[in-house]
């Protein structure tokens, strides 16, 4: 099970409670980058700007994709690079879950949240980035799900999705 979706969907809240329910481990996309490069996600923003860390996300997604059965929550902009969007779309091992909310909901979840380096560009480019994210994320997964209920709630969907129609 992979899930995408924007900043604030409940990836990593909704993601590590399926893991425990299905009883699998759990991968956070974002913890993985930052142990592995022994820098946080704004430290790698600011040396190597957004590219460098996309580079980072993409390569990172590649090397455990094929190679896990965990639950994997990705970071946001998982879907920035066709080769990403492909990847989830076309892997054999997991089902890729496109956790959806109205940005409103999802920016006042994260609006505080320092460790989140492209809400500085402030409201209006954020709501933008939504807007354009939306499209990608759809075309990338298998399944879109309401994230706008309680975490809870999401994670009950998910968990009989993936006992149903799940890889
Ligand atoms: N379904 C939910 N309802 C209310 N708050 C939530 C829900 N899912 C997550 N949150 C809260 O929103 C914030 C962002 O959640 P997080 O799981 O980090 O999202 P993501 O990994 O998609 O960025 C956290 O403070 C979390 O407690
Ligand atoms: O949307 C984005 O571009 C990003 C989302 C973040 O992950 P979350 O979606 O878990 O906040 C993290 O990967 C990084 O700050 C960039």
């Amino acid at each position: 099970m992979i899930l995408t979706g924007f900043m604030g969907s409940g990836k990593t809240t909704v993601g590590r409670r399926v893991a425990e329910l299905l009883g699998r481990e759990f991968i956070d996309l974002d913890h993985y980058i930052v142990e592995s490069e022994g820098r946080t996600i704004p430290s790698i923003f600011e040396s190597d700007g957004e590219s460098g860390f996309r580079a980072i996300e993409k390569a990172s997604l590649k090397k455990i994709i094929n190679s896990t059965d965990a639950v994997i929550s990705t970071g946001g902009g998982i879907i920035t690079y066709e080769e990403s969007r492909n990847l989830l779309k076309d892997n054999e091992h997991h089902t890729v879950y496109y956790l959806s909310a109205p940005f409103e909901l999802l920016y006042e979840r994260i609006k505080d949240d320092e460790n989140r380096p492209m809400l500085k560009q402030g409201y209006e480019a954020v709501s933008a980035l939504y807007e354009s994210r939306a499209p990608f994320y759809e075309e990338s997964c298998h399944y879109t799900v309401d994230a706008a209920l309680s975490a809870e709630e999401t994670a009950g969907i998910l968990l009989a999705l993936e006992n149903t129609g799940g890889k």
